[in-house]
């Protein structure tokens, strides 16, 4: 499966504007070449302007569904939607989407940990739902959100449903891009699975954005890394027997004692 990151500088506070850069980007960077998957990062409507979601935020994915979605079907791509500021009933939630090459919405999930760094829990509400795998071309696969990188126990729930590629959608902050880094292989190795992580560059209130998005094989290693804190689009093609591989090596998922751990 042939993979595009858009590792996007997003315009602060301009959904219009940030539309218009991914149909462009579709346009230019998308359409000449064998892509199966793209993967955009997280909040990409808006960016960090969270003192102005109130008049910014989409409202359930009314203008980001139809968009996404007309994008998957005329390129005929799976979409990893990123995440975007989406309102809700009850507040503003830090939502992705997912479709497949029909162009039909397949996963949506709302991020779970909010990061009080970014003051995300002043402005956000965080989701109360566990996540959940989806499948795109036949692969199970999981969605988390930036901060959530740091919370092993919802990757590996994940994995367990049987998810072999995880998909890490983020706004990281260039200041803490070892962790960034680290963390993204330790999931990587522990979970026996594909990372593709997809980070924003640009910058928003004083806060540069790492770039350094990241693809990373079952056995831990990089095997696309995008610049750091400039715009790019990373192509990288993952290869699913590799999981299997590396599981029959190092049979961690057998040896595995889960009533020790709780469950
Ligand atoms: N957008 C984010 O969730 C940033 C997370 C972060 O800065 C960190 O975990 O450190």
């Amino acid at each position: 499966m042939e993979y595009a990151i858009y590792q996007m500088d997003v315009i602060v506070a301009n959904p219009q504007a940030n539309r218009e850069k991914i149909k462009q980007w579709f346009e230019t960077d998308v359409t000449s070449t064998n892509i199966d998957t793209v993967v955009l990062p997280e909040m990409w409507n808006t960016g960090y302007a969270l003192d102005r979601l109130e008049s910014i935020a989409d409202d359930d994915g009314a203008v980001t569904i139809p968009f996404l979605s007309d994008l998957a079907k005329k390129y005929q791509v799976n979409v990893i939607g990123g995440s975007i500021a989406n309102r809700k009933q009850d507040g503003i939630y830090n939502t992705s989407f997912v479709f497949n090459r029909l162009g039909e919405l397949v996963h949506q999930y709302d991020k779970i940990h909010l990061v009080p760094m970014l003051d995300e829990p002043k402005y956000l509400k965080g989701g109360c739902d566990k996540g959940e795998f989806f499948e795109l071309d036949g692969v199970k696969m999981g969605i988390v959100i930036c901060y959530d990188l740091r919370f092993p126990e919802l990757i590996r729930s994940l994995v367990l449903q049987g998810a072999e590629v995880i998909h890490v959608v983020a706004q990281w902050p260039a200041s803490r891009r070892t962790h960034w880094h680290y963390l993204q292989f330790a999931r990587a190795i522990e979970n026996q699975c594909y990372m593709i992580a997809a980070n924003a560059s640009g910058r928003c209130d004083g806060t540069d954005f790492a770039g350094e998005s990241l693809v990373i094989s079952p056995s831990g290693e990089a095997i696309a890394t995008g610049p750091a804190r400039q715009e790019a689009t990373i192509q990288a093609e993952i290869m699913l027997e590799d999981v299997r591989k590396i599981r029959n090596e190092i049979p961690v998922f057998t040896s595995r004692v889960p009533y020790l751990y709780g469950e």
